[in-house]
């Protein structure tokens, strides 16, 4: 069960899993970058040893945000042009449930994240224990949305039970997400069968991508008082 940390434990934890998350990395390889606070300490991490002991890597970044933080240390940046699959990709979660089933997406960046992640052959992702839950739905689900279709999906999601909320940025204005689509953070359902609820979604008109990823993740590296658990489906 979840179980609330302190921001400095949460720090720290968070910290202990990236590390650990580093060790999965063999020079040569081609990684992906995940977005997000977890993501961001083993990106960092991972590129003092590309500037500062030569790790020969390169990379793909799931966001904008990740793409300019893995250039400042000097990450060679590739494309799927160039790299059509990924050894590696380190990621974050909101929720973390049994079989590796996640809710993703709090910071924005879901789309790019699942394209990474679905183009590795091992995903892995990094957590502090605070984001393990027994059901997926206590995070509000994001789900990207093509803008103007936006009424008739958030239409559709309250039909299915969901309070779908178009994300806003601090100053009140629609948050664009890096492919310029809106996001709606839907909440009000505890997935007893997040696939059927994934199933409904990926069938929505106007839909881009949603924030459950089921069945793509290998292994949950999660940060607790005790150490670093490793989770696989
Ligand atoms: O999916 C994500 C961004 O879209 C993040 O990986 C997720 O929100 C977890 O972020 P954090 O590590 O900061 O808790």
């Amino acid at each position: 069960m979840a179980m609330e940390n302190t921001g400095g434990e949460q720090a720290r934890l968070k910290q202990l899993a990236a590390e650990r998350a580093l060790e999965l990395v063999e020079p040569g390889m081609t990684v992906g970058l995940g977005s997000g606070s977890t993501a961001t300490l083993w990106i960092k991490l991972l590129g003092e040893k590309v500037r500062d002991q030569g790790l020969k890597i390169r990379a793909i970044a799931s966001s904008d945000d990740s793409e300019k933080l893995g250039r400042s240390y000097g990450i060679p940046i590739t494309t799927f042009e160039e790299s059509p699959s990924l050894d590696l990709t380190v990621d974050g979660a909101d929720e973390v449930a049994p079989g590796l089933a996640l809710i993703k997406g709090g910071g924005g960046k879901l789309l790019r994240e699942k394209i990474v992640a679905s183009a590795s052959r091992i995903f892995v992702v990094v957590a502090d224990g605070s984001k393990q839950v027994e059901k997926l739905g206590k995070f509000p689900l994001p789900v990207e949305v093509i803008q103007m279709a936006e009424p008739l999906v958030s239409r559709e999601l309250r039909e299915l039970g969901f309070t779908p909320k178009i994300r806003t940025n601090q100053d009140g204005s629609k948050y664009i997400t890096d492919e310029g689509n809106l996001i709606l953070d839907c909440s009000g359902i505890l997935m007893d069968d997040p696939a059927a609820i994934a199933a409904k979604l990926d069938a929505m008109v106007g839909v881009v991508e949603h924030g459950l990823f089921l069945g793509i993740a290998k292994l949950a590296l999660i940060a607790q008082v005790g150490g670093v658990v490793e989770r696989t489906r």
